[in-house]
């Protein structure tokens, strides 16, 4: 059964639009454009919204968090068993991810990216971010975290093809990069704790690193997206949806018109909370130049990047395992961060 639109009625701040993107599946092309458009709006906006009727059965969600409440549950030391090392694949401790005010987040996750075998030439030479995942013995874990990471990935690439419909380009304009995807997923287990202090943030304020991310959150609430008027606005859980927001390769891809927004996760009660986010991102040598959207030289905010190499710049900037000592954002929101971290 695919999530349904029964969540509209519940209550979702005013800025953060809720879009049916029923129509991406369509074949109709009037349909496929009406949800291309309200997805655009919502990226040139504030680059957040919702997405509700989008095909990832809800069995498949439930199944993957039930498994993934099993495996955070296991005792520190069979998790440890399947540590991180610094090509995102298993579990990372709540040591590694380092906050702007030199905490670190409080939570711990498990991380696996796109599917890849030891023979894969990419692994062969090196190229950091691609590696076999870092599977738990733990019987039906691997099967129901695969199986959530295909539907999610589905997902992700549609709304890719929404873009670039609503961009003008042809529908494989960004899913054409996608062929051994940098797209890592990220379960996050936030500790959860009476007694934190606001500053103990589960998750500092950040903008996101790449393209899109397709995040489920569970039903408790925290995450919090930083308006334009600089106030935070809670993104409360909507059932049978996704919050879909935009990163910061994204946003210079389409030379700022796309926001990335600043948000963090505030989680202060006493139980753990869930949250999922699959973080879409083009393979590892695809050159992200706004130009390739048609703007003028003159116009260009931001030169051609490597997506893999920024990637990596913006992990050894913000995990330890990748060199971190402190957070420092290697964005144009520094500015804004810093206010929120105060
Ligand atoms: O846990 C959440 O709701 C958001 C997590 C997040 O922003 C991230 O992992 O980038
Ligand atoms: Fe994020």
């Amino acid at each position: 059964m695919a999530a349904g639109l029964s969540a509209l009625q519940q209550s979702v701040p005013a800025g953060i639009p809720v879009v049916d993107v029923a129509g991406l599946y369509s074949s109709d092309p009037v349909a496929q454009k009406a949800a291309a458009a309200r997805i655009g709006a919502a990226c040139d906006d504030i680059g957040f919204f919702y997405a509700v009727n989008h095909n990832v059965p809800v069995e498949i969600i439930d199944r993957a968090v039930a498994m993934a409440d099993t495996f955070f549950h296991l005792p520190e030391q069979e998790r440890l068993k399947v540590k991180a090392d610094s090509n995102n694949r298993g579990y990372r401790d709540v040591w590694d991810s380092v906050h702007r005010n030199g905490k670190t987040n409080a939570r711990d996750s498990f991380d696996l990216g796109f599917p890849v075998t030891e023979d894969d030439p990419e692994v062969k030479a090196g190229t950091p971010l691609y590696a076999p995942n870092n599977w738990p013995e733990l019987p039906g874990f691997r099967e129901a975290i695969e199986t959530y990471y295909g539907e999610t990935y589905k997902l992700g690439m549609k709304i890719l093809e929404g873009f670039a419909l609503y961009l003008g380009q042809p529908v494989d304009f960004f899913t054409r990069h996608f062929t051994k995807p940098v797209a890592d997923m990220v379960i996050n287990h936030y500790l959860g704790n009476a007694g934190l202090h606001i500053s103990d943030q589960a998750s500092g304020p950040h903008t996101d690193h790449g393209i899109v991310t397709i995040l489920w959150q569970d039903s408790l609430g925290g995450l919090e997206v930083m308006g334009k008027d600089g106030n935070w606005m809670q993104a409360a859980p909507l059932r049978g949806s996704f919050v879909i927001n935009i990163g910061e390769l994204m946003k210079r891809w389409t030379n700022g018109r796309f926001k990335a927004t600043v948000h963090r996760v505030v989680h202060l009660r006493d139980m753990p909370r869930y949250s999922m986010p699959l973080f879409c991102n083009p393979n590892f040598r695809t050159i992200v130049d706004p130009r390739d959207l048609g703007v003028p030289e003159s116009e260009v905010q931001y030169p051609p990047v490597q997506s893999g190499e920024f990637l990596l710049s913006r992990f050894k900037a913000t995990r330890k395992l990748w060199g971190a000592e402190k957070r420092s954002m290697v964005s144009n929101d520094d500015k804004l961060i810093e206010a929120a971290a105060q």
